[in-house]
């Protein structure tokens, strides 16, 4: 594992608030992440809660707006939130939209030129940040995950694809459809290219359909989201999960929009989901 360059470091809740920068073995260039360490890891290894954001936000976003590092100081759990893409290494045109390319990884491994070198998410979030979590401080075999829009439909897929490594998952609105909505399909094609047999592996709703997760997943949906009908979807992924048996929570929040004050205002159930199921 590289080393990682401590970028800020703030006293939080008598835990610490940290951000890094290091040389991604995944992504081949540098990548961002922060790490929230409740105050119990200063004396013993702690579960990890993972939170991958959606569409234009960083490594910071979660971190500031969500308001999640005082329970997680309560329930002993250290936060971590990747950035949304590779940003260092730019590529032609990747900054031509705000809904693919930088800050639009959408969590996949790429296989299209010129994506792939770089915009290797899927694995990084899986494989390399577990490993960094670790030397962090973190419990490998208590590890769970959440996001939002785009990285609802990202926490979901890493779960339901590494059911072993993830006890439990939730999402704030998830792109939960991707297959079958407007950004997904463009983010699909661009990433994965036109054959759409290759994108079942990063659709939660395939998946979930697939195959039954064990623990039941919590997923709040706002019901003045201008963005449900058309890119989320959620009903799809509670068709996916009644097919499979999967334990899903589908809440409607009436009058909540698709913003981080919607978030902030479900984090705690989301954190004590994760708690329950993570033995926090
Ligand atoms: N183009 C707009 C809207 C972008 C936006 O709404 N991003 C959401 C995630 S959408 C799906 O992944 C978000 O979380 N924004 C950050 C925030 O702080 O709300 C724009 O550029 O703002």
């Amino acid at each position: 594992m590289a080393a990682l360059s401590l970028i800020s470091e703030h006293r939080c809740f008598e835990g610490e608030q940290r951000f890094y920068a290091h040389e991604s073995r995944e992504c081949a260039t540098e990548m961002r992440f922060s790490v929230y360490l409740p105050p119990q890891a200063r004396m013993r290894p702690v579960p990890v809660l993972y939170y991958l954001a959606g569409l234009t936000c960083t490594e910071e976003t979660f971190m500031t707006k969500a308001g999640a590092q005082r329970l997680a100081a309560e329930l002993g759990l250290m936060l971590v939130a990747p950035d949304t893409s590779p940003r260092k290494n730019r590529i032609p045109g990747d900054d031509a939209a705000w809904d693919f390319g930088l800050g639009a990884g959408f969590y996949v491994d790429a296989t299209q030129d010129p994506w792939s070198r770089h915009y290797r998410m899927y694995s990084y979030v899986t494989r390399e940040l577990p490993e960094i979590a670790k030397s962090l401080g973190g419990l490998a075999d208590r590890q769970g995950i959440f996001g939002h829009s785009m990285g609802g439909h990202g926490a979901l897929v890493c779960a339901l694809r590494n059911p072993a490594q993830y006890r439990s998952v939730s999402a704030f609105a998830p792109i939960a459809a991707p297959s079958r909505c407007p950004w997904g399909e463009k983010a699909f094609t661009g990433y994965l290219g036109p054959d759409r047999t290759h994108w079942m592996a990063h659709d939660a709703s395939a998946l979930a359909a697939a195959r039954r997760y064990e623990n039941p997943i919590l997923i709040d949906q706002g019901t003045e989201d201008g963005f449900l009908a058309e890119q989320l979807k959620p009903q799809e992924f509670e068709t996916a999960c009644r097919r499979s048996g999967t334990p899903l929570e589908l809440r409607f929040q009436k009058g909540y929009d698709h913003g981080y004050y919607f978030i902030s205002t479900f984090m705690a159930d989301h954190l004590r989901h994760h708690a329950r199921y993570l033995g926090a």
